[in-house]
């Protein structure tokens, strides 16, 4: 199978700043602690992917990054600004995007008027020129332009979703497992995508994966969640190569 070769550039770490850093970060369902002290950078201009198992807590490290559900300790800066107590919307308005699992897009609108809304917080100034640009990276949203959204394939709602988060022109982009259910091809497609962003735009993103694989071959540096807590973290090539890695997230997989 080809594969999008491993990116080869060092990390960013050392000569970037943090434009996120979570330090201590719990998160609490009721009585349930789902993270329990969580600690991870994401440097300007970098891509850092979160792997882990089911039910490790990478869903909640992003939505709480998100406002929702809170944080009950520790500290989310973004842009050296604490956003941790901060209400949802609020932190959207600082261009963050989120493009969710399960994509939460809205079904019955078209693919166009799902992309308008992704304008919400920026407004239409620069509306047809991203437009054009959303079109030409995902030539099947083009085709589909005025079909209802809930119609769309997996992989094509999939595309919708990140489009959307584009159309804001975020400064972080967060992605809840991109590749959920979708075919290897499109798989590839959508990491080139965010890859090429990262390249030419150096949009930063922060990337929750099972596909570990992939996900780490894509990121600049990656993170290992197991039951609410990092055990692991390194470069992508770093963390490919440990033995853990492979045995607990590679197994059976794509390499
Ligand atoms: N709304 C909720 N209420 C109660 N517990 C929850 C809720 N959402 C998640 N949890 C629990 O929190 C823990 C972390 O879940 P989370 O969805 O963050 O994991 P994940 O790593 O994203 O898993 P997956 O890869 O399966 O999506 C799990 O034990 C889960 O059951």
């Amino acid at each position: 199978m080809s594969t999008i070769a491993p990116l080869t550039t060092p990390t960013l770490e050392a000569t970037s700043r943090p434009l996120l850093s979570i330090r201590g970060v719990e998160t609490f369902y009721g009585k349930i602690q789902a993270l329990k002290g969580v600690d991870l950078d994401v440097h300007e201009g970098e891509i850092v992917t979160l792997i882990g198992a089911n039910g490790a807590g990478k869903s909640t490290l992003m939505m709480t990054i998100c406002g929702n559900p809170r944080a009950r300790a520790g500290q989310i800066l973004y842009d050296g600004e604490d956003i941790a107590q901060l209400p949802t919307h609020s932190i959207m308005s600082r261009r963050i995007a989120q493009s969710p699992e399960g994509r939460r897009i809205f079904g019955r609108m078209t693919v166009l008027e799902n992309l308008q809304m992704g304008t919400t917080l920026v407004g239409q100034e620069h509306f047809d020129s991203d437009l054009k640009r959303m079109f030409e990276m995902f030539p099947r949203l083009s085709e589909r332009a005025s079909q209802r959204a809930g119609t769309l394939s997996g992989g094509e709602q999939q595309m919708l979703a990140i489009a959307r988060a584009l159309m804001g022109r975020p400064r972080l982009l967060l992605l809840d497992e991109p590749s959920l259910g979708l075919a290897p091809i499109i798989v590839k497609q959508i990491f080139e995508v965010i890859r090429e962003l990262n390249r030419t735009e150096g949009l930063t993103v922060f990337l929750v994966e099972q596909n570990a694989f992939h996900a780490l071959r894509l990121a600049h540096r990656g993170y290992v969640m197991v039951n609410g807590r990092i055990t692991m973290k390194g470069t992508g090539r770093e963390l490919l190569a440990r033995e853990e890695v492979r045995s607990a997230y590679l197994e059976g997989g794509h390499h």
